[in-house]
C-alpha cells in the first residue's frame, strides 16, 4: 500500500520579473519502510521536492498525500537530516536531542530513556554529556541522526548527510545509518550526488533531468543488495552493473539544456 504519494506535482519559484519551473508533473509512491534515493545533475529540484514533502514550501501544482490523506504540510511527520549538523554549541548532546520533544511539549522520562538508547545505538551513550565542539563531524552527524528519530517521524528526509564527511567516514556512517533505519522500519528519501551510496543504501534510486526538474528513470535496487549492508552491497557483483546502468543514464543527461529562467513579460524569448 502506498504511504507517500506525489501526483502531478509541479512547481515554479516566482520572483519580480521572472519564474523557474524547477519541477514539472512528478508522480510518485512510496511503502511503508522503502528507502529512495533522488539523483540527479545540480539544479534539477532534488530539494525542492524534499521541501515540498516537508511542507517547507507549497507545490505550486498537484498534491502530496501521507496515507492517503491529502496534506497541507507534513512537517510534524518529518524528520529532516542535513549536510550541515547544525547542533546547539551551547547545548550538551542529549540536550540537543531532546530539544524537539521539549519544544513540542512532549518530553517526558520516557524521551530521556529513548534518547539514551538511541545514543547508545549510535555509539555516542559516553559522550551523551558532551557538548558538540568535542565531537568529531562523524559523531556530530550520528547525534543529529538520533535528534531526528527522537520524535519518530513517520518519513525521513536526508539531503545529502554524508558529504560535507571524509570518505571513511561516510562508508560507516552509511552503514550505520542503514542498519538504524531498517531496524526501526523507516520510510526514508535520500538526496544524493554519490550513485554509490544510492545503490548501497536504496530500494530503488529516482533518477532526475534538470530543466524543468522531472524523473527521468526509476531503478530498482536488486532484492539481493537491499538485504546486504552498504560496505557489501560495494563489492556486490550485481552493484557494479547498476552502477555501470545508472552512470549512463547520467551521463545521457549531461547535455542539459542551460538554466530556463523565463522573463514574465517576455514569455515567448
Ligand atoms: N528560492 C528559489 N528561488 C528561485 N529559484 C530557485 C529557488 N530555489 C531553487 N531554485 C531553482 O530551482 C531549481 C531546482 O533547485 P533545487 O535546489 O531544488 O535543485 P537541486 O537538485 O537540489 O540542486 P543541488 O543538487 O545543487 O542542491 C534550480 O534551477 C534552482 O536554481
Amino acid at each position: 500500500m502506498s504511504f507517500l504519494t506525489l501526483d502531478h506535482v509541479s512547481h515554479y519559484y516566482f520572483s519580480k520579473n521572472n519564474y523557474t519551473k524547477a519541477l514539472d508533473d512528478i508522480s510518485f509512491s512510496i511503502q511503508k519502510g522503502e528507502f529512495i534515493a533522488l539523483l540527479g545533475p545540480s539544479g534539477c529540484g532534488k530539494s525542492t521536492i524534499l521541501s515540498i514533502i516537508a511542507g517547507i514550501i507549497k507545490q505550486t501544482e498537484g498534491k502530496v498525500s501521507l496515507q492517503k490523506k491529502e496534506v497541507e504540510t507534513t512537517a510534524s511527520e518529518i524528520g529532516y537530516m542535513l549536510q550541515q549538523d547544525y547542533l546547539f554549541p551551547w547545548k550538551t548532546i542529549v540536550d540537543n536531542v531532546l530539544l524537539g520533544p521539549k519544544i513540542t511539549h512532549t518530553h517526558s522520562k520516557n524521551t530521556e530513556q529513548k534518547a539514551l538508547k538511541l545514543l547508545k545505538e549510535v555509539g555516542l551513550a559516553e559522550v551523551a554529556n558532551a557538548y558538540p565542539s568535542s565531537l568529531s563531524g562523524g559523531m556530530r552527524q550520528r547525534a543529529a541522526l538520533v535528534r531526528t528519530l527522537i520524535n519518530d517521524p513517520k518519513i525521513l528526509l536526508l539531503d545529502e548527510p554524508f558529504s560535507a564527511l571524509d570518505y571513511q567516514t561516510k562508508l560507516k556512517l552509511e552503514e550505520l545509518v542503514s542498519k538504524l533505519l531498517k531496524a526501526y522500519h523507516k520510510t526514508t528519501i535520500l538526496v544524493t550526488h554519490d550513485i554509490g551510496e544510492a545503490i548501497a543504501m536504496s530500494d530503488r534510486i529516482f533518477v532526475m533531468d534538470a530543466n524543468p526538474g522531472t524523473i527521468s528513470k526509476v531503478f530498482e535496487v536488486p532484492i539481493e543488495l537491499r538485504n546486504e549492508p552498504p560496505l557489501l552491497v560495494r563489492r556486490h557483483p550485481k552493484y557494479q552493473i547498476l552502477f555501470d546502468k545508472v552512470w549512463e543514464e547520467l551521463d545521457q543527461r549531461e547535455n542539459v539544456q542551460t538554466k530556463k529562467v523565463v522573463s514574465i513579460n517576455n514569455e515567448g524569448d
